[in-house]
């Protein structure tokens, strides 16, 4: 018997996997691919909707180059519309200035500087974008938004909430006496504690409401729509939920408490700085009351 055939009757091939799941067709989409906004994903529907500087923009591109409401998009059947809105800095496709114009798969849209990148029905392309702007929007610890993206709408639902002169809220949460548990437990044990008080956040929050990761042991929630009175009682019921649960470290249910700060948009308070260091100053007299308690600007 010759050495190959020798081979050929002892390989065994092994299916590692049966390649992936089939992708789900995805919406007609824009996303950002190069420029100030980078990731940011848009799905096109049949209302037009505006791209722009503004904060009111349903895509919010925050740059110079671009005007606070430079172009409108829509769809209608399998065609994307652009339409130009007098935009100093004129919407281009593949880099030629329309005033009207459609899309096709895989054409550029140029909004000022920043580059968008038309993805069509069906596109298997659409779900590798909305795993990139997930990873980017995201904290990998909890699953809660991160810093970056939660400024973001922070900014974006302060500007809605003084055009609608609508309430808005925020909360900021710290866990009480972390240190001692990192030291105590590692801090393995520590992250999973940040990845449980996650959680309580997400089943704690509803609608419209945002939690996110904001700092190593630090959380926030925005509020749109609550007053003084509607956040603090969130506030208190999720504080409860966490003293009430129990946290395994070192193979021991364990209590924690968590300090929470509650301030709403208001006169002096307009501003995503003064909105925050009011919660801030907040949660700094929850935990110089003693911790595991609310208090409100
Ligand atoms: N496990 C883990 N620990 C973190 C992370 N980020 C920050 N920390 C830890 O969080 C702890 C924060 O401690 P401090 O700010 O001193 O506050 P504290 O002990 O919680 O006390 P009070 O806030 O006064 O109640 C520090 O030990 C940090 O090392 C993280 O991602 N994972």
């Amino acid at each position: 018997m010759n050495r190959r055939s020798d081979e050929a009757s002892t390989t065994r091939r092994t299916m590692i996997s049966p390649g992936p799941d089939q992708p789900e067709q995805g919406t007609m989409c824009l996303v950002v691919i190069h420029g100030e906004g980078l990731g940011k994903r848009i799905d096109v529907p049949e209302q037009p909707i505006v791209i722009g500087r503004s904060h009111d923009a349903d895509l919010h591109i925050p740059h110079v180059s671009v005007s606070r409401q430079h172009c409108q998009v829509w769809r209608e059947g399998n065609a994307c519309h652009v339409r130009d809105l007098g935009a100093t800095n004129r919407t281009r496709i593949n880099d030629l200035p329309v005033e009207h114009g459609t899309l096709s798969d895989g054409d550029h849209l140029t909004i000022g500087e920043s580059i968008l990148k038309f993805i069509g029905e069906g596109s298997v392309e659409a779900r590798y974008h909305e795993e990139v702007y997930q990873v980017a929007t995201h904290d990998a610890l909890t699953g809660l938004c991160n810093r970056r993206h939660f400024i973001e709408i922070v900014d974006k639902e302060i500007s809605r909430s003084l055009r609608h002169e609508r309430p808005l809220a925020m909360c900021i949460v710290d866990v009480d006496l972390f240190k001692p548990i990192n030291d105590t437990y590692g801090h393995i044990a520590g992250d999973g504690v940040l990845r449980q008080i996650g959680e309580i956040m997400r089943n704690h929050v509803r609608g419209d409401d945002i939690a996110a990761r904001i700092g190593g042991e630090e959380f926030a929630v925005l509020l749109p729509e609550a007053g003084i009175e509607a956040a603090g009682t969130f506030a208190e019921r999720l504080r409860q939920a966490v003293a009430e649960s129990s946290f395994t470290l070192g193979d021991q249910p364990h209590k924690l408490t968590v300090s929470i700060g509650v301030a709403i948009l208001g006169p002096g308070r307009e501003e995503r700085s003064s909105l925050m260091a009011a919660a801030d100053s907040a949660l700094y007299r929850a935990k110089e009351g003693g911790r595991n308690q609310v208090c409100t600007a």
